[in-house]
């Protein structure tokens, strides 16, 4: 079965359940190896390229963070020839420097999730990537450039570098948990992007976080607890900016797309020796090894 091409995609977090802005959309409904995605994948044009959007907690947000189906939205941009990956997600601060509306592009993940799948591998072969650098440091500059570039509404401004640390929930942080992050130099925190990073990673597609700030998690002594009422305030306010910046980052890879060492992250990860790995697992995986010959499953 052939599917249409998009060489972007943008998966879509709390609040950024659409784009707007995407022209002659067709919807694709997977099912790939790993299940279903959170919902069809809405491909369409944007600054002359085709892009593959995906709300990550599905249309009319029905899923927990650790119920997404990570693996199968990473596939299923694969399958769709995905290079270039970019989320949108809602964050908290834990800086008082960023502040809510504010947007950051990340560069490391802290791990506080339990027990998530965050890999592909498994049944009969092993392969262990490079994650030291999670966020694609060439994508995150282009992304934040173009963030610069763009005239946005409100006294938004854009911050570059930090570490997000992704927690279970769905319950937001204790207090204790909250100055604990901070004590450890932590600077936003949110609840999905580091299975995504490290299944993108895996998948060979480049990847970076846009975070949007919606507030200050519950540390600040001047602000109350976090709700989501909070959130999805700040979130509507900050749609438009997110929308002009996803623009901007699509002009700037139609014009230039960055090299990036993600597209070649299995090379030397792959470690059983093909004719060992089961046909079924190389089948399960064969959008992911396309570019690995010797791990094609036999006609
Ligand atoms: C709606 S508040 C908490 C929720 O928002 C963030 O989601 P996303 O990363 O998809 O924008 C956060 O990670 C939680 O899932
Ligand atoms: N304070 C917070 N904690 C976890 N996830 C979030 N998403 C947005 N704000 C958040």
């Amino acid at each position: 079965m052939s599917y249409p091409q998009a060489r972007i995609g943008v998966i879509g977090g709390s609040g950024l359940y659409q784009m707007a802005d995407l022209a002659d959309t067709v919807e694709v409904q997977f099912n790939t190896p790993f299940g279903p995605p959170s919902d069809a994948l809405v491909i369409g044009t944007l600054a002359g390229e085709r892009v593959a959007f995906l709300p990550r907690h599905g249309r009319g947000h029905r899923l927990l963070p650790a119920e997404l189906p990570f693996q199968a939205n990473i596939y299923a941009m694969k399958m769709l020839g995905v290079e270039y990956l970019l989320s949108a997600s809602a964050v908290g601060s834990l800086r008082e420097e960023y502040r809510p509306r504010d947007i950051v592009f990340p560069d490391q993940f802290f791990d506080r999730t339990k027990d998530r799948p965050s890999t592909f591998f498994g049944d009969g072969l092993v392969a262990h990537i490079g994650f030291d650098q999670p966020i694609c440091t060439e994508l995150a500059h282009l992304a934040a450039e173009a963030a610069r570039s763009v005239e946005l509404i409100g006294e938004t401004r854009i911050h570059t570098g930090g570490t997000y640390v992704c927690m279970e929930g769905p319950a937001f942080s204790t207090l204790a948990e909250s100055r604990l992050y901070r004590s450890w130099g932590m600077d936003i925190i949110g609840m999905t992007n580091l299975q995504e990073a490290k299944l993108a990673r895996e998948a060979e597609i480049c990847y970076a976080t846009m975070a949007l700030v919606t507030d200050y998690d519950c540390w600040h002594p001047d602000h109350g607890a976090v709700t989501v009422e909070l959130i999805i305030d700040n979130l509507h306010k900050n749609a438009e900016n997110a929308q002009r910046i996803v623009r901007a980052v699509v002009e700037r890879l139609h014009t230039a797309a960055p090299p990036c060492t993600s597209h070649s992250a299995l090379k030397y990860a792959l470690l059983t020796q093909p004719a060992d790995v089961p046909q079924a697992t190389k089948q399960k995986l064969a959008a992911i090894l396309a570019n690995y010959p010797a791990y094609r499953p036999e006609d």
